[in-house]
Parts: C-alpha cells; sequence; structure tokens
C-alpha cells in the first residue's frame, strides 16, 4: 500500500481521498527539515502547501519517493530540477486557488483605496478619525496588471466590472487574449506610465525577480498604489519603502514577502502598507479544491500512472494510463536495446509511432525510450529526466506519428543516430500486451526479450547455428527462446536468444571467435 505524508496543513478532505483510495495518510505538520529527512524515505508521496521546503537535502533523504503535490500554484519551495533528477513528479494544481487569489487582490486594492485596515484599527481605538482618512475612486482608474495569466486574467475581468480601464504587461500573453479579456496589451514602460493601481500576478523568475526596483518606480504615476499577491521577490521592499516614503508611491498591498514567515519586515508599521500573511489562497473553498485536487492527482499517479498538472512530466490521463502500460514495457525495452548497441556519442533520436499507437498520447512513451537509451550512459537517468538530460546533451529527439497501419497493426521504431552510424530497432504488441521485437537495423524478426538475451551478428552461412548451439551447452547454458533474421539469404543476419544463466565475458570471446559472428553483446532488460 503506497504511503502518503501531509506536512502543511491541509483539509482533512485529503486525508479521506487518500483513505478512500487505499492509500496510507499520515498527517505531520510544522517539521523542522531534519525531522522531515530523518522520516522522508518511508514516503512514496509528499503533499504540501508553502511551508515545506523540499530542497535537494531532503530529496537526496527520499528514498522511495515518486510523487510531490503541492495544494497550491506556486512551486517555489521544491526543488523541482532536484526532483526530477531523482525521477520525483512535482505536480501542483494551477485553478484551484485562483479565483479566491484574484479576490484576495481586488480586496486589497479596495482596502488600500479607501485605508479600510487604518481605519479600522482607528475606529476600534475609539479616535473617530472621520476626516483623516480620505480614499480614491475605483471607477475610471486604470489599473495596470503585471502578469496575465489565471489569476491575472480573473482580476481583470472582476476589475472591469468595477468600470476601472485595464492595461496588461505578459510577454505571453496572446493579441487574441488581451482583446478576449477586453483589455489592453502593453508594453511595462506604458503599464508603468499610465497605471493609477498596478498588481503583480507573474511567477518569480529570473525575468520577474525585482520586476518592482527603484528604476521600474521612477516610471510610475505619482501617487501610484502597488498590490502584490504573486511572490515577495517581485519587489524590492527596500526600494518600495523608499517610495512611499517620498510619497511616489501612495501606498502598497502586499500579501507575500521577500522572506516568509515574514515576522519583521521594513514594511512593517508604515500607515500606508496594508499586509497580510500569505492569505491569497485562504478561503475554506479554495483550500478544499486545492486538498481535493492534490490527492486525487497524486493517489492517481501513484495507483495508475496518471499524470495531470505535473510541473516536470507529461500528462497522461486516467483513461489514457491503462491503454499506455504495454507500451511503456515496449517503449523501455526498445530504448534499452538502442542504449546497450550504442557505443559512440549520441546524434540523434527518431522515434516514429505507427497504427494504433500513433493515436495515443506519446510524449511519455519518448520519455521512457529515452530513459532506456541513456541508462548504459546516465546511470541516473529517469523517465522525469531523461528529456532534459537528452536536451542538455545535444541529442536531437524528434517524433513521427503516422496512424495508417503498415505490416503490424502497431508499431514504434526508434532510430539512434551516433558521430559513426545509424541503427534502429522496432517493435510491436501481440495479443495487445506482449511486447516484441520485430525488425532490427531493417531485418525481420519476431523476438521476446528477457534478463539475459544474446544478440548476435552474422553471416548467413551453414553451420552456425549449430556451432552456437553446442558452444552455449559446452558451457551449461540453456537456451530459452532462439529467434532468427535476415536480410536475404547468405546475407547478414540477426540472432537473438533468450537464455537462462547470465553470459559470461569467455562465452561471449568464444561466441565472437566463430567464423560466421560479426558482432556478439550480451543484453539485458
Ligand atoms: N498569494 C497567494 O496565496 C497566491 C495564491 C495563488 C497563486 N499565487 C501566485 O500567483 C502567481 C500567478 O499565478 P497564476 O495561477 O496566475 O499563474 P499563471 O501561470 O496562470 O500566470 C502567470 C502569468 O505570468 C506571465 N509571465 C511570466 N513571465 C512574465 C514576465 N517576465 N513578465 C510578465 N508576465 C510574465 C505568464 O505569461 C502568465 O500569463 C504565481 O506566482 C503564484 O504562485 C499566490
Ligand atoms: O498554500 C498557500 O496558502 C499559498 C498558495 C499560493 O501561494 C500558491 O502559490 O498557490
Amino acid at each position: 500500500m503506497p504511503k502518503v505524508l501531509i506536512s502543511d496543513k491541509l483539509s482533512p478532505a485529503a486525508v479521506q481521498i487518500f483513505k478512500d483510495r487505499g492509500i496510507e495518510a499520515d498527517v505531520k505538520t510544522g517539521l523542522a527539515p531534519d525531522e522531515l529527512k530523518a522520516i522522508i524515505g518511508q514516503y512514496d508521496g509528499l503533499a504540501i502547501r508553502s511551508n515545506t521546503k523540499v530542497t535537494a537535502d531532503i530529496l537526496a533523504a527520499a528514498g522511495n519517493l515518486k510523487v510531490v503535490g503541492r495544494a497550491g500554484i506556486g512551486v517555489d519551495n521544491v526543488d523541482v530540477p532536484a526532483a526530477t533528477a531523482r525521477g520525483v513528479v512535482v505536480m501542483n494544481t494551477p485553478f484551484g486557488n485562483s479565483v479566491t487569489t484574484a479576490e484576495h487582490a481586488i480586496a486589497m486594492m479596495f482596502a488600500l483605496a479607501r485605508d479600510i485596515p487604518q481605519a479600522n484599527a482607528s475606529t476600534h481605538a475609539g479616535k473617530w478619525e472621520k476626516s483623516k482618512f480620505m480614499g480614491v475612486e475605483l471607477t475610471g482608474k486604470t489599473l495596470g496588471i503585471i502578469g496575465c495569466g489565471n489569476i491575472g486574467a480573473i482580476v481583470a475581468d472582476r476589475a472591469l466590472g468595477l468600470r476601472m480601464k485595464v492595461v496588461a504587461y505578459d510577454p505571453f500573453l496572446s493579441a487574441e487574449r488581451a482583446k478576449d479579456l477586453t483589455i489592453e496589451k502593453v508594453d511595462l514602460d506604458t503599464l508603468f506610465a499610465r497605471a493609477d493601481f498596478i498588481t503583480l500576478h507573474t511567477p518569480l523568475t529570473e525575468a520577474t525577480k525585482n520586476i518592482i526596483s527603484a528604476d521600474a518606480i521612477a516610471k510610475m504615476k505619482k501617487g501610484v498604489r502597488i498590490i502584490n499577491c504573486a511572490r515577495g521577490g517581485l519587489l524590492v521592499e527596500e526600494d518600495l519603502k523608499a517610495a512611499i516614503e517620498s510619497g511616489q508611491v501612495a501606498g502598497a498591498a502586499l500579501d507575500v514577502f521577500k522572506a516568509e514567515p515574514a515576522k519583521e519586515n521594513i514594511l512593517f508599521g508604515n500607515e500606508h502598507v496594508v499586509c497580510t500573511p500569505h492569505l491569497g489562497a485562504s478561503t475554506s473553498e479554495a483550500q478544499e479544491n486545492v486538498a481535493l485536487q492534490v490527492a486525487e492527482q497524486m493517489a492517481d499517479y501513484l495507483l495508475t500512472g496518471a499524470v495531470v498538472n505535473a510541473l516536470n512530466m507529461p500528462s497522461v490521463s486516467a483513461e489514457d494510463a491503462p491503454k499506455l502500460r504495454p507500451y511503456m514495457k515496449l517503449a523501455g525495452q526498445l530504448g534499452s536495446f538502442a542504449g546497450q548497441l550504442t557505443e559512440n556519442a549520441l546524434k540523434a533520436v527518431s522515434i516514429e509511432y505507427v497504427g494504433v499507437v500513433a493515436g495515443l498520447n506519446t510524449k511519455p512513451l519518448t520519455a521512457i525510450i529515452l530513459e532506456g537509451l541513456l541508462k548504459p550512459m546516465v546511470e541516473t537517468v529517469n523517465m522525469v529526466n531523461a528529456p532534459v538530460i537528452a536536451k542538455d546533451r545535444n541529442i536531437d529527439v524528434s517524433e513521427t506519428k503516422n496512424a495508417r497501419e503498415g505490416d503490424y497493426h502497431t508499431l514504434i521504431r526508434v532510430t539512434v543516430t551516433t558521430e559513426v552510424r545509424s541503427r534502429s530497432v522496432a517493435g510491436t504488441l501481440f495479443g495487445g500486451d506482449k511486447p516484441r521485437v520485430v525488425e532490427i537495423k531493417g531485418i525481420p524478426i519476431e523476438a521476446e526479450l528477457g534478463e539475459h538475451v544474446l544478440y548476435v551478428t552474422n553471416q548467413d552461412k551453414p553451420g552456425f547455428i549449430g556451432a552456437l548451439g553446442s558452444l552455449l551447452g559446452q558451457h551449461g547454458v540453456n537456451i530459452a527462446t532462439f529467434h532468427l533474421g535476415r536480410a536475404e539469404a547468405g546475407g547478414d543476419a540477426i540472432l537473438l536468444t533468450q537464455v537462462d544463466q547470465p553470459l559470461t565475458d569467455v562465452i561471449l570471446e568464444e561466441v565472437r571467435a566463430l567464423p560466421q559472428v560479426v558482432q556478439a553483446k550480451a543484453l539485458s532488460f
């Protein structure tokens, strides 16, 4: 039974889902890094929000871990490259809290426009400072949205409902999408020049880090108000403080901070700054949504192999997962076959999907082929990191699909090009789920692969099969299956035979010494 650790506060609905799906779930929140490190090795899955830091160090201790599920959007608390390198799938729930977070940004904009938190505190204190708090209307004002994805687009919609003008800066926002949203797409300087309110909704990346700095603030309208419900590192807190003090910025509403939990911050205590403790996603509806989603996604992956919303692996639907399973085995064997025969630097891999398989989601199959192919060269390769490793090594990976059936109703062909030669291997499924190699280097053959396989290329001349049989027999090696193929009579031939014992170097040398043999290798699948 798979075991999952929930290490941040999640709705109890998540535990129930794990239980209902037959997964043991432990809830242990507030663990120090060393405490998490000490126990993480027992778990197949880790469900988190933003408190748990899934560092390379934690991942190194997570020998059984297969999936990290983030109940929420941002995964900046997870070392995704380290997870990828270890074959751990990282998934999030990209839509479950978008409405809630967008509503928080709008609430923060109102709070800023009308000094609601300050007026609230003053009134509770019995001060009745009616003349102190003079707000601004939102109607007719321009809202500048930086990052117009899921949350930014909802903020835009709500702001339009408030009769604001909306301009957005997002290099990845298409003109069509901007038109659909009835907002104006602008460059960043135009947004700075025109916006009365600016709200941030990008992820924290190298490009967005410190996007609101002293330089940026200098380009803004005097009296601008800034809202950040995305990530703390998007703005330079020192520069914002200076700009509020100089009056260039009238106020800021911050849900997120450079260092969290933010127990102290240079902006705390400033009367023009409204703060919440990273509450953007904190509504019962959003927390229920993300907890249910993350538990379902993690359970699907652990129990069926279905992958949804992963950041480091192609998606596989629950419907596709059982259809892909037999192909996964075939794809792994073909990749491994090609990899075990590769002796020179890889330049390109081309994968053809022909017939029935061409109609399936082939991305995971390609990932498995690459894993098998790279395994002899990169010990740590897995299905999750294989495409990244191939890319890093400048291996050109291409896929073609042809739904028209050829000699086989379904076929995968892998052609590997090295600095020296190209070599191909193709396979199909017999009876719907039994992988068979049906072509090697263009030569037809029908072979099953197993733990100990002898692969021989030879000249098709009399006497070879008898000699090989006797040689193996003399060494006490039992032949389990025996498959032959040849290009033409007397031409290039191939032999694939499964044996019951490992083939030693001595045996292989003797096989290579047979007069008809060109190449002999022991393969393992
Ligand atoms: N405060 C909270 O509790 C809370 C809750 C949910 C999400 N968030 C954060 O909100 C952010 C946005 O979430 P989302 O679901 O809308 O993400 P999203 O991926 O749907 O949207 C992000 C948008 O940012 C844009 N973008 C990327 N690089 C950019 C750049 N250099 N300049 C301008 N735009 C750029 C992308 O094109 C995309 O449209 C994330 O950082 C997420 O972690 C915070
Ligand atoms: O889990 C939370 O409370 C914060 C979530 C939010 O930052 C996110 O990126 O989804």
